[in-house]
């Protein structure tokens, strides 16, 4: 159950916004992420980020080996192994805004035997199961998978929040996770798959109407069941999007912010908000992909993304980039003087 932020401390932030040495709402849309940020907070001034962190929740999927990736799903364990490494996308990202990294293999089709034996267990501590069922052919996980995955991401977004977490990023990788994430937000948000589906890494066109018909039979599979959201997440979904989804719930049942990436991302935060109507309020949208699924599923969760840089990688990528918006806001709201300060009081 997540409690709603206080309409006190939003009135009092919106009030401090309004008064700071500014002309009226000239800081645009960085002023109201600070009162965002303060709201979620339930202080203000906000205080300054000091632990961000983001967890990259890797797994596998079956529709994988039918067509619909430009990649095959031997670079999803690959992948793993350049975020254990630091030389990833959002390796670098991560380090240019001092935001901490950890990577999991929730289903990752792989058993990392190379890696070294401490690393693999903290690598592999919430491990589900090794990749998911094809969706259009059978469902991609059992109910205990799924009850496991959401446990799994909820016992970790408690363990990065027991260690100072104040803002939590999610991040995904796995070849063929677009399929997955396109086929959420048709069913979750009513919408016809040609409008939702898009290319993911890169398929051709062939590629795409083969993925849009892998989606609608994975969809038509469900029949009865679009009304059930965790049916919905087991028969389509997987176990790292399941363990993605249980990780934003439990930071929103705790009030810790999350700062939402792209489709995967916000796909899983959909499929949270309709677990567990109420946890919308404590997600900020970092960015805009161009996946046509994305905007559709940030509407629908009432946000706004900050960043529109065509970024199309995942990762927790779009989401890294954002955190320095999210610095300044709060330092704007913290660090300006009020306008009532620079004037003697009978001027
Ligand atoms: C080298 C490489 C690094 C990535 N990092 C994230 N993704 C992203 O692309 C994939 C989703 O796109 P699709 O559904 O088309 O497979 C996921 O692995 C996602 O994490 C990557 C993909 C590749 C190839
Ligand atoms: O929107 C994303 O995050 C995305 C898009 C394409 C491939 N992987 C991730």
């Amino acid at each position: 159950m997540s409690v709603s932020p206080s309409a006190e401390v939003r009135a009092e932030a919106e009030s401090r916004l309004a008064a700071l040495a500014t002309p009226p709402r000239a800081l645009g849309r960085l002023g109201e992420l600070g009162v965002r940020m303060a709201t979620l907070q339930g202080v203000v001034p906000p205080r300054p980020l000091a632990d961000p962190r983001l967890v990259i929740f890797a797994g596998d999927h079956g529709v994988a080996a039918h067509g619909v990736s430009a990649y095959p799903p031997a670079i999803t364990g690959a992948m793993v192994r350049t975020f254990l490494a630091g030389r990833a996308g959002v390796s670098a990202l991560a380090r240019a805004h001092d935001v901490a990294v950890r990577v999991l293999d929730i289903g990752v089709d792989d058993d990392f035997a190379d890696l070294d034996d401490e690393v693999r267990a903290a690598l592999q501590a919430h491990k589900v199961r090794r990749s998911c069922a094809p969706s259009h052919l059978e469902d991609a996980l059992t109910l205990d998978e799924l009850e496991q995955s959401l446990a799994a991401g909820r016992a970790v977004a408690r363990e990065e929040i027991a260690a100072g977490a104040d803002l939590l990023i999610s991040g995904d990788m796995g070849i063929g996770n677009t399929t997955p994430a396109a086929a959420l937000v048709a069913v979750l948000c009513g919408l016809p798959v040609e409008t939702v589906v898009g290319r993911g890494t890169g398929v051709d066109e062939a590629g795409l109407a083969h993925k849009q018909s892998v989606i609608e039979t994975a969809i038509a599979r469900l029949g009865d069941r679009a009304d059930s959201p965790r049916d919905v997440l087991a028969a389509l979904g997987s176990a790292d999007l399941a363990a993605t989804v249980g990780f934003v719930q439990e930071a929103a049942a705790h009030r810790v912010p999350v700062l939402l990436d792209g489709v995967i991302s916000t796909a899983c935060a959909l499929a949270a908000e309709h677990l567990s109507p109420g946890c919308a309020p404590w997600f900020l949208a970092g960015h805009l992909s161009p996946e046509p699924a994305h905007l559709p599923a940030l509407k629908s969760l009432g946000l706004e993304p900050l960043l529109d840089l065509g970024m199309r990688l995942g990762e927790g990528s779009g989401a890294v980039a954002a955190v320095p918006l999210v610095r300044s806001a709060i330092a704007l709201l913290r660090e300006v003087a009020l306008l009532s300060d620079l004037l003697p009081p009978d001027a």
